[in-house]
């Protein structure tokens, strides 16, 4: 049975990122056999500029239709004085889908562990998982204002909207070293303590995690101090937006962390963290890592699909062995030669 996968390339760099991931998922399902189908959607910038809309009827009928979602990113400054933003189609695709919990892995790759800006003893350590809640918070706040001299966002949780995104933190954590650390600034946001009474209410289901509380200033301290003290942080959305990006870093780069956006039911959406990185699109040096490691987790985790994954993973990781890697990383090669260097590694296999 053909898996159906739908694709939002977006703007900027996505369209070459989302290039070179289904250039390599393509070699790599033609050895192992995974079969699938792919149909490409307009999304974000693009999708203004050829409908008015950021999520036009047909992306999001499309996207819903689909087994799973691949996103590359949208927005820029191209489109910082339409009508219409981007990010809007982006946060009204999430909430169309429920797509409630974003997971965020922080891995170092053993081939990067020199190229971290932690000690390599913590680097190679290094291993915890951003739990965001994504379909609620600020970014979606009302009531808001923007009047001449004043401006209000507003930051609002319900009980069932925290409960759902605790309980998915603890069932990672289960599958994991059984920490959860919930991020959050009670000593200040109403919102912060309810989530600590909730988190509080919760965690007796759970007897084999332990759980600590850690305030959101001292958390963003402790991933570039203390990394490996963390393995699944839950954290409300702002907050998360904000974490992994610094997360990132301590992997070598932004432009290697994918995330899965997961829902109630329905298709997960995939999509790497960071943006659409106007200032190096159209140079051909964006790192396709992110994609690909989107590409990875949609195969594990929407697909059951080990053997497509390992091969991809184990041929970025000798790719990267090998000393072939984007600036971001260190190193001289462009997007589409880091890519071929990857599907050489894997029709070796
Ligand atoms: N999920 C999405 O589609 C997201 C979209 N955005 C949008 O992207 C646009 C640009 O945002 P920025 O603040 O510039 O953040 P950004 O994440 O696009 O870029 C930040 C920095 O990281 C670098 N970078 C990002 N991805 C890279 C990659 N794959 N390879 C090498 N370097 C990479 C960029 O060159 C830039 O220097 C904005 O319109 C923003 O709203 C931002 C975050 C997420
Ligand atoms: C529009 C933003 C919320 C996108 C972003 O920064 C993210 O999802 O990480
Ligand atoms: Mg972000």
């Amino acid at each position: 049975m053909s898996r159906q996968i739908a694709i939002l390339p977006g703007d900027y760099i996505g369209p070459e990122i989302m290039g070179a991931g289904l250039k390599i998922l393509a070699a790599a399902a033609k050895i192992t056999g995974f079969d699938y189908e792919t149909t490409t959607y307009p999304f974000g910038g693009s999708a203004i500029d050829a409908t008015g809309e950021p999520l036009p009827a047909s992306t999001l009928a499309g996207a819903q239709a689909a087994d799973a979602i691949l996103l590359a990113a949208i927005g820029g400054p191209k489109w910082d004085n339409a009508p219409q933003r981007p990010e809007q189609g982006l946060l009204a695709i999430r909430k169309a889908l429920h797509l409630f919990a974003n997971i965020r892995p922080t891995q170092v790759n053993p081939a990067l562990v020199e190229r971290s800006p932690l000690k390599t003893e913590i680097a190679r350590d290094t291993d915890f998982v951003i739990v965001r809640e994504l379909t609620s918070g600020i970014y979606f706040g009302e009531p808001r204002f923007l009047h001449d001299d004043e401006a209000l966002d507003t930051m609002r949780y319900q009980r069932s909207e925290i409960e759902r995104i605790i309980k998915a933190g603890f069932e990672l954590a289960m599958q994991r070293r059984k920490h959860v650390t919930i991020v959050d600034k009670a000593n200040v946001l109403a919102t912060s303590k309810l989530w600590r009474k909730i988190a509080n209410e919760i965690a007796p289901q759970y007897p084999a995690v332990t759980m600590d509380f850690e305030y959101v200033d001292a958390a963003a301290m402790k991933i570039v101090t203390h990394p490996t003290s963390f393995d699944v942080i839950v954290t409300e959305n702002l907050f998360g937006d904000i974490l992994s990006d610094e997360a990132a870093t301590v992997t070598g780069s932004l432009g290697t962390i994918p995330s899965e956006s997961r829902g109630v039911s329905g298709p997960s959406l995939y999509e790497p963290i960071h943006g659409s990185a106007p200032d190096i699109a159209g140079k051909g040096i964006a790192d396709p890592l992110s994609m690909i490691h989107s590409i990875t987790l949609m195969l594990r985790n929407s697909f059951q699909e080990t053997a497509t994954a390992d091969l991809i993973e184990q041929a970025a990781t000798a790719t990267l062995h090998a000393g072939i890697m984007t600036p971001d990383l260190g190193g001289t090669a462009t997007t589409d030669s880091m890519t071929d260097a990857i599907i050489t590694e894997i029709q070796r296999k």
